[in-house]
């Protein structure tokens, strides 16, 4: 078995290179061959990744946070949706919020992550694939994104991407606020921030071919996992093997119901859709451009702008999980 690991030693505000020796340590004792790449920048967690799917490596590990591994998620794939080669994703999460983790049971244990490695079961986790601008365009405000656009961008995402609010949350969040006071504590300051000051705005969309205007939106999530940010979630019906994507729209906040809002959020409880929350699931949804509040957040950074198309990658990824975990997941939505 041939290895790669892309390493962030910035995750977690620099705390996640303290692990690596361990990292190293482990691979050595048990014979694994394996290269390593540490990163600079997330960018290089892509270019790695990339670079790691080209030369067939049989196994690529994301060693970093939520962000380290949506980069080295993205390398796996080509600009339709495709995998470019068989290698299989491992995780070893050394950032500070393991959504990606959580949602699928995936080890946070190192030593844990690892014995999942040398055993070598794998499941078939689908990702999201996120088309969208790098510089706003204000040309497209109002407008669907056009594909032969000079500044057009193709990722991929794990969890979640939110429309709204959720850059600036992000932003505040990754500001450092949650290496003084918390993972938990330090993303709920910077959303009540974010409420506080945030102006909401009518979005044109386009949900499965049918175009309508949300008026007033505060935030659009459009996601696959139950975790999505640091304690907050959103419980949906998605089994394992479905395609489709859950959309969260929270629209025409008062100051009475946000706070309603934010415990449903953190509680992850189901909940039925009323005027100001509304859960759907969809097949794809694109936003339109937006001269205001038209910045894209995916797994937790403020990545691009609208307008965009999100939808699912047309091949799920190979991940590395333990036998035990297998037997945790609706496979069929029952
Ligand atoms: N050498 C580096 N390579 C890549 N990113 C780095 C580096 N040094 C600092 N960083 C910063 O690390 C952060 C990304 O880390 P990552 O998302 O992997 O972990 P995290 O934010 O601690 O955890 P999580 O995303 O799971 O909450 C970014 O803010 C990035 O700017």
């Amino acid at each position: 078995m041939r290895c790669l690991l892309i390493l962030n030693p910035g995750s977690q505000g620099g705390k996640s290179k303290a692990k690596f020796e361990r990292i190293f340590a482990f691979l050595h004792n048990n014979k694994v061959k394996f290269d390593y790449k540490l990163t600079k920048t997330l960018d290089d967690a892509y270019t790695f990744s990339l670079e790691g799917n080209k030369k067939g490596y049989d196994l690529i590990l994301a060693v970093g946070g939520d962000g380290t591994i949506n980069r080295v998620i993205s390398g796996f794939y080509d600009l339709q949706g495709k995998r470019i080669s068989n290698s299989k994703l491992a995780v070893i999460h050394t950032g500070t919020s393991p959504d990606f983790c959580k949602s699928y049971n995936l080890p946070l244990e190192i030593d844990q992550a690892l014995n999942a490695v040398l055993e070598g079961k794998t499941i078939q986790i689908p990702m999201a694939k996120i088309t969208y601008l790098s510089e706003y365009d204000q040309t497209l405000d109002g407008q669907p994104l056009s594909l032969s656009h000079k500044k057009l961008q193709t990722s991929y995402f794990a969890c979640c991407a939110n429309i709204g609010i959720g850059a600036a949350v992000a932003r505040g969040a990754n500001s450092g606020i949650r290496d003084y006071i918390g993972d938990f504590a330090g993303t709920l300051v910077s959303l009540i921030k974010g409420l506080v000051s945030y102006h909401p705005v009518n979005f044109s969309v386009c949900i499965d071919g049918k175009q309508e205007v949300l008026e007033k939106v505060y935030n659009i999530f459009v996601g696959k996992t139950t975790y999505i940010a640091s304690g907050l979630k959103v419980k949906n019906e998605l089994a394992l093997n479905d395609p489709r994507l859950y959309g969260l729209i929270i629209k025409k906040l008062g100051l009475v119901n946000w706070v309603k809002v934010l415990q449903k959020l953190y509680s992850g409880n189901e909940f039925a859709n009323n005027s100001t929350m509304s859960l759907l699931y969809v097949q794809q949804m694109e936003i339109f451009g937006s001269s205001t509040n038209n910045e894209i957040e995916f797994d937790g950074d403020p990545r691009g702008f609208l307008p965009c198309k999100i939808e699912p990658a047309l091949d799920a990824l190979e991940v590395i999980c333990p036998q035990k975990g297998l037997h945790r997941f609706k496979i069929d939505g029952k």
